[in-house]
């Protein structure tokens, strides 16, 4: 049986990453890319589909665990009546192939020991041939060999590789796993002790460029440091979640893969990196948006693969019965194909605020943005999908219209500001309209509040970002309003709802409920912070740092009833919302949206 989504802690080389339950079990791992098919998919089924569980004989969840400090390499151990033991587990940065190293050390007494591991290639599908190469294993399957270096005696039993061995005070045992295609001669093993130690070195030169000196520096560290695990070292691009099908409703269907690149979850997550002092991480992702939208802008996708690819089809993987039943599994996202207007309002503000932070200007960059204003131009009045990415019939999303308008106010401000070339006047004219529409139709006076969508009588948290991107300031009654009614309607437990599913007619046409949406209470905090609610602000953000697993992890959702995390781990949206709202509350934040000066000036 799979743990509950807090129970695992993740480790990764930049390139793909491994969850590793409480017990000691990686159920889930994809090879060699987030992308690719887990060879670990028990966290969708069961340990049939693939694990590597190493801990005590007897088994049972460790005594504690905790990452090495300023870095992602997981300590976890166990008390037991015979003695205690540790496991040091790592991904090194990708040298010539994918390596999981793990070590076994006996820190007191004698503990008897077992490994159990049951490769199964093609997310579970897959039982892999495996022969003895010079003392090492090689488990082959089509396109993948996965080979496994020991001084552990390890054999065969039941179409699985099992060890039992027992270690002392000061003994270590050594385990590594690396993955290269099937067509390749073997590749170098890399040493455990050697590769934990330069992964470790890694991490922590990695966090020394951290400029954050706010409050809770440990959770920002942990958050960023989990962000930086969330990108694609090879193109620069920033995945969403290292997980697909963790559900947003336990036994429910609304299960996605997470595997890929948003161009508005990346663009938050530039935010919280440049905000941060990781500049360039920063230049790496904006060279990844030029490649990956290059082209005609009006064929712009919301989200790609991790090197671009625009085909990823949504499938289902019958075969896995889903996480504690949440089926279907999905591989795959038809949100790809959909149309979301606020992307190209987010890519204009994360170019922009790249600009302002003084990421050197790029001339097709420039382009590329000229291009998405003509996109925008012919478009904004269009419905769409919206950042939810409904599966209902498209609507006048207020946050999406919001958003076209910070792409024009964006493209204003780069010529008046930065002196590049475009139709300045014509934009503002543009920009302005937007405004007008947006608060002539998407504002509901009696209530006192905006609204979902034209005419909708939901509302929706992501209407908590209006004054953040500069559409009106905090202090106008449209924006408090707005802020009152979602904490009214929308908050369950003290916990923000993005929306009420059910609500105007099943607006995002998905049967079913779901948790509480962890980054739009991150806003909530953002929102009480910046409306002089400050005491509030700060209580509910350390509510939500307590959330957090024990190694300070967060899915995407908390189920505020059953206090369980829900949907895909970890998730970037999430530990953005953190960090920026750290960086708010301790008054850090730098302008990563419109400052109160730059709040739109035009009519309405
Ligand atoms: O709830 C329906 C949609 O859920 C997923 O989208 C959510 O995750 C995205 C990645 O973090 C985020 O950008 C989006 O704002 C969220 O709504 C799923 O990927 C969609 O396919 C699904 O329709």
């Amino acid at each position: 049986m799979p743990g509950r989504i807090e129970d695992y802690a993740v480790i990764g080389d930049l390139q793909t990453a491994a969850l590793i339950g409480r017990d000691g079990s990686v159920d889930w791992l994809c090879l060699p890319r987030f992308d690719s098919p887990a060879c670990f998919a028990a966290l969708l089924h069961d340990e049939s589909a693939g694990h590597w569980r190493i801990g005590p004989a007897e088994g049972g969840p460790a005594t504690r665990r905790r990452y090495r400090e300023n870095t992602l390499v997981l300590e976890t151990e166990w008390d037991t009546p015979d003695g205690t033991v540790r496991v040091t587990d790592c991904m090194p940065p990708r040298g010539e192939a994918a390596d999981l190293v793990r070590v076994v050390e006996g820190l007191d007494g004698a503990v008897s020991m077992r490994m159990d591991l049951v490769l199964r290639l093609d997310y579970g599908h897959v039982v892999p041939w495996v022969r003895r190469h010079d003392g090492d294993l090689a488990a082959i399957a089509g396109p993948d060999t996965i080979w496994l270096h020991t001084d552990a005696p390890v054999h065969g039993q039941d179409h699985r590789t099992v060890a039992d061995f027992t270690v002392g005070a000061g003994q270590t045992v050594r385990f590594v796993l690396t993955h290269q295609a099937s067509h390749l001669p073997r590749p170098q093993p890399v040493e455990a002790h050697t590769a934990i130690e330069s992964t470790d070195r890694f991490w922590r030169d990695w966090m020394d460029r951290c400029t954050y000196d706010g409050r809770w520096p440990e959770a920002v560290r942990r958050a960023l440091i989990t962000l930086k695990a969330l990108t694609y070292a090879p193109t620069g691009g920033i995945l969403a979640a290292a997980t697909t099908s963790l559900p947003e409703q336990l036994g429910g269907t609304r299960n996605w893969d997470y595997r890929y690149c948003w161009l508005r979850d990346s663009t938050f997550t530039l935010q919280a990196l440049l905000g941060t002092g990781y500049r360039d991480e920063a230049r790496a992702w904006r060279e990844w948006l030029l490649r990956a939208v290059a082209g005609d802008p009006a064929t712009l996708q919301i989200m790609y693969g991790l090197d671009g690819t625009r085909r990823i089809p949504e499938q289902t993987l019958p075969w896995l019965s889903g996480y504690e039943g949440s089926a279907p599994v999905r591989v795959g996202n038809a949100a790809a194909d959909q149309l979301q207007l606020d992307v190209w309002g987010e890519v204009l503000d994360g170019l922009h605020l790249s600009r302002e932070s003084g990421v050197a200007a790029n001339e097709t960059a420039w382009d590329l943005q000229r291009a998405l204003l003509d996109f925008l131009e012919g478009n904004w009045e269009q419905p769409d999908n919206s950042l939810w990415e409904v599966r209902g019939p498209r609507r006048h999303f207020v946050h999406s219209k919001v958003m076209a308008w910070a792409g024009f106010d964006r493209a204003v401000k780069a010529v008046h500001h930065h002196g590049l070339d475009g139709p300045a006047d014509r934009w503002l004219a543009i920009r302005d309209r937007i405004h007008a529409d947006v608060c002539a139709r998407g504002f509901d006076p009696e209530r006192n509040t905006f609204t979902q969508f034209y005419g909708s009588t939901g509302l929706d948290a992501a209407l908590l970002l209006l004054p953040r991107v500069g559409f009106l300031p905090w202090d106008d009654p449209r924006v408090t309003g707005t802020v009152d009614a979602v904490r009214r309607e929308l908050c369950v437990d003290g916990l923000v709802m993005r929306y009420h599913p059910q609500q105007d007619d099943n607006v995002d046409g998905l049967p079913g409920t779901e948790g509480a949406f962890l980054a739009c209470s991150f806003w909530l905090v953002d929102a009480l912070h910046a409306t002089g609610r400050r005491r509030e602000a700060t209580d509910l953000f350390e509510r939500l740092l307590g959330l957090r697993n024990d190694v300070g992890l967060l899915a995407e959702e908390y189920d505020p009833v059953s206090g369980r995390q829900l949907g895909n781990t970890p998730q970037a949206f999430s530990l953005v919302g953190l960090v920026n709202s750290a960086r708010e509350l301790s008054g850090t934040a730098t302008r990563t949206t419109a400052s109160a000066t730059d709040q739109h000036t035009g009519p309405s």
